[in-house]
């Protein structure tokens, strides 16, 4: 079951200066960096309320996110969903023909399990699943 919007992954090229931006914008400050070497990526996160902003720096030029900047920009990367179960979902959502990018979950930021679906077949949208691991 899709439970809520977990976060909004937002790519940036300075995620130092895109930290002090936000800062300014959100009037508060992020509550936690981490590095995520599998995907190449240093992030930043901030929360009002109860809604997560992930900001999103590449740490290589194969990352996801300098691919994505060199192509379209920085800007809204991907849109992240919890979900109760996350291998439910997975097997639901293969099923109805969605391409899973990972066939098992892989680890994400901020204690999560996490899986990608292609933008190709979401309207252009990326979509990340996550799932709180215990
Ligand atoms: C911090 C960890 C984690 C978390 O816990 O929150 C994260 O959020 S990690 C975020 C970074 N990781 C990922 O994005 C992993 C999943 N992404 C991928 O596997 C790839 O980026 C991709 C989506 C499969 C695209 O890779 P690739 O095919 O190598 O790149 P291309 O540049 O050739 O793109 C093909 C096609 O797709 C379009 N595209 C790429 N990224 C996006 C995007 N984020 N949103 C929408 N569309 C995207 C790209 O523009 C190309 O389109 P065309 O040019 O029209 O073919
Ligand atoms: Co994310």
């Amino acid at each position: 079951m899709f439970v809520n919007v977990e976060h909004l992954g937002i790519a940036v090229k300075d995620i130092a200066a895109s930290d002090e931006l936000f800062s300014k914008l959100f009037n508060t400050k992020p509550y936690k960096h981490e590095a995520v070497e599998s995907e190449g990526v240093t992030t930043s996160f901030f929360k009002i309320n109860q809604t997560k902003i992930e900001l999103l720096e590449a740490t290589n030029p194969d990352s996801p996110i300098a691919k994505f900047i060199e192509k379209k920009g920085e800007g809204i990367h991907h849109v992240a969903f919890e979900v109760e179960n996350i291998l439910a979902e997975m097997q639901r959502l293969e099923k109805e023909g969605f391409m899973l990018l990972n066939k098992i979950p892989k680890q994400g930021a901020d204690n999560k399990l996490v899986c990608f679906l292609h933008p190709k077949g979401t309207n252009g949208v990326l979509i990340e699943l996550c799932q709180e691991q215990p």
